[in-house]
């Protein structure tokens, strides 16, 4: 069983021009030389690499894992750059190891980032007692909360400190006017919110088995009450159901990809048709492609990972 919900609207928005133009102004320039290469494996013509830096957002080291296709090689075409967001308990390896992106990447010649999913080693009490919530559990969130607040702040360290790295240290490769971003459960609810709170930033936007109301499901509430504190009026600024019902910005198609016996969607932890309520309501685009019998692992990625490739070389003209 598959449908498909597709709507049209047209916005645009003076505050992503504004926003870009602070965001740009604000950084410190990041160099090859400030990144630390972990490790570098040749793969369909181009190179998976992983590298290692200082986080002045999170305060602390962390690894990112970027692969360059052979279209990158000689450094003379400007490629667009795919952002990919992981969910609870991964790390970067997770997708690069288990997808088989990079052999769709390679075809369109499609860079493609992929951060960790949390701080590392900055040892907060409770911060590892479970494994949807703090250590590789950021929630892609700008936590408010102390202890949290300090270091707990994925959304700056992947929308401005590596969004930013990336063009800098990689400029020769990447057209920054062609970025898009994707993810998997708490990742996929990242890529909607990256996307939906900084208009224009992710031209392309797609995920597999999202969190898409976190504030109507166990998971999304432990995790905003515990970053953002017990007033549910911030709770709603992170999350992707109710931002989409207030979202102005460059026109967007969202691609939700969901397996049918994900045991998460089916514990309604997922909840992918409040979403694409929200949407109709508002006009905004949306796919959901339910998928027969796949869960919520990474052989449900891989399956379709091809597919999300193809809808983000369209969109980024790759
Ligand atoms: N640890 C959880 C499952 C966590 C889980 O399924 N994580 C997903 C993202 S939400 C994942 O990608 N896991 C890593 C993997 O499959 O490689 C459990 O035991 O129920």
């Amino acid at each position: 069983m598959s449908f498909l919900v597709l709507s049209f609207c047209c916005h645009h928005s003076l505050h992503y021009l504004f926003d870009n133009i602070v965001v740009r102004c604000d950084c410190k320039k990041t160099t090859m030389e400030q990144l630390s290469l972990v490790s570098s494996n040749k793969i369909f013509g181009g190179y998976q690499k992983v590298y290692s830096h200082q986080s002045s957002e999170l305060k602390c080291k962390m690894n990112f894992s970027v692969y360059l296709p052979p279209q990158a090689e000689g450094g003379d075409v400007k490629l667009p750059v795919v952002f990919y967001l992981s969910g609870l308990t991964c790390s970067e390896q997770n997708f690069i190891t288990k997808s088989g992106f990079q052999r769709y990447a390679a075809d369109h010649g499609i860079i493609v980032v992929g951060p960790d999913t949390s701080p590392r080693g900055v040892k907060i009490p409770g911060d590892d007692d479970s494994w949807d919530f703090g250590v590789a559990a950021g929630f892609y969130v700008d936590a408010t909360k102390e202890p949290w607040s300090t270091n707990y702040r994925m959304a700056s360290y992947v929308n401005k400190e590596l969004y930013e790295l990336v063009q800098q240290a990689f400029n020769n490769v990447v057209d920054p006017d062609r970025i898009g971003i994707m993810g998997h459960s708490m990742g996929g609810h990242g890529a909607l919110i990256s996307t939906l709170r900084n208009p224009g930033l992710y031209k392309s936007v797609s995920a597999f088995a999202p969190i898409c109301n976190p504030i109507q499901g166990p998971w999304g509430a432990k995790a905003l009450g515990g970053y953002l504190g017990d007033d549910k009026s911030k709770w709603v600024e992170w999350d992707a159901t109710e931002l989409v019902k207030k979202y102005d910005g460059p026109p967007l198609t969202l691609l939700i990809d969901q397996g049918s016996i994900d045991q998460f969607y089916v514990d309604k932890q997922l909840l992918p048709e409040n979403l694409v309520e929200a949407c109709r309501s508002v006009g905004v685009p949306v796919i959901l492609k339910l998928r027969e019998g796949y869960d919520h692992s990474y052989y449900h990625i891989a399956s379709y990972i091809g597919e999300h490739f193809d809808f983000h070389a369209k969109i980024l003209k790759a």
